[in-house]
């Protein structure tokens, strides 16, 4: 093979209760990136598009190349030369998991171009890498659904522990990127480093519904079970109209309604596309009440992650 286009999708982290532990993939926005085999070796980004030109293009500094160059030296291969192109199609610092599906479009990329001398989940600690170089945290779960698909839990960081779990097919993600923007690595310098016992306890039983909820398709039991007690009490002040937006998303009948990842973007989940798209409009309309644009995504639980857009 010498040309590779492929789609690594946004993904939506923490989901309420989950923070660092919990994300699942969304079919749209997504990043595409094509890899070009050269003669000579040494990889090039010969262009970014749709970043307004704020992506560095130092391949040792981009997530989308950083994880290329780890796979590359893994697996001994000084001598391998490849182009990359970039198609940047979801905003930076929005808590989509910008910078995830940058780095799993290109570490699943090079491993399609090379004939998938990896598996999925071999490639997961390359593609957290590109996370450590983004925002200084090698967190895994936006890398972990974009990459695998589906709901995807991070059991344990050390070692590095990942498993995947069913989710009802009607269940439809809301996802609403208000036009402003919120940097990972800030969002996470606000947290506090101690949570109290009562706060523990509150979290792990909602970490224990929400995973019994989604497995046995009940969906009184997600819907109780998507509050966050330590991130989002915090976090929620980044992000202006947050509860009021929250509001409006529970009163059109969506189950829960959090931050997307570091934020800003906030998301919801839903029994059925009509009410999803009911709520992303009451959504909407709230930011635009305070004079903030938004963009809406409504779809089903991504179950694929990346794919292969065209090979030659
Ligand atoms: N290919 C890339 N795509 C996006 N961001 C990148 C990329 N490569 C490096 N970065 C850097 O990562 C930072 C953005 O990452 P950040 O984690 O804040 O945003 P995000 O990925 O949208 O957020 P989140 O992880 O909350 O969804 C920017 O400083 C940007 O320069
Ligand atoms: N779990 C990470 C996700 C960042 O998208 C955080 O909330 O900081």
């Amino acid at each position: 093979m010498d040309y590779i286009k492929a789609f690594a999708p946004a993904t939506v982290a923490n989901v309420a209760c989950g923070f660092d532990i919990f994300g699942f993939a969304v079919d749209e926005p997504g990043d595409v990136v094509e890899l070009r085999r050269r003669e000579q070796p040494g990889i090039v980004i010969t262009d970014i598009l749709g970043d307004e030109g704020r992506l560095p293009r130092d391949p040792a500094r981009n997530a989308v190349t950083v994880v290329m160059l780890r796979l590359l030296d893994h697996l001994k291969m000084p001598d391998f030369g490849c182009e990359v192109l970039l198609h940047k199609n979801m905003p930076l610092g929005s808590g989509m998991g910008s910078s995830a599906a940058s780095a799993v479009a290109g570490v699943f990329a090079l491993n399609e171009l090379l004939g998938q001398p990896l598996t999925r989940k071999q490639l997961l600690p390359f593609a957290i890498e590109g996370e450590r170089i983004a925002c200084g945290s090698a967190h895994a779960d936006n890398v972990g659904p974009s990459l695998m698909g589906g709901f995807v839990v991070i059991r344990s960081y050390q070692p590095l522990d990942v498993f995947s779990i069913p989710v009802p097919a009607e269940l439809y993600c809301t996802l609403v990127h208000p036009d402003i923007e919120v940097n990972t690595k800030d969002a996470r310098f606000i947290l506090r480093n101690e949570v109290s016992l009562k706060n523990a306890i509150s979290q792990m039983g909602n970490v224990a519904g929400l995973i019994a909820g989604l497995m046995q398709e009940d969906y009184a039991l997600i819907s109780r079970s998507m509050v966050d007690v330590i991130i989002e009490p915090v976090r929620a002040i980044l992000i202006p109209e947050f509860n009021e937006v929250k509001q409006a998303a529970m009163e059109q009948g969506a189950l829960g309604c959090s931050i997307s990842g570091a934020g800003p973007s906030m998301f919801t989940l839903s029994k059925g596309k009509e009410t999803a798209e009911r709520v992303g409009q009451a959504m909407k309309e709230t930011f635009a009440l305070a004079g903030i644009d938004s963009v809406t995504h409504v779809s089903a639980i991504n179950q694929g992650g990346p794919r292969v857009l065209e090979s030659w």
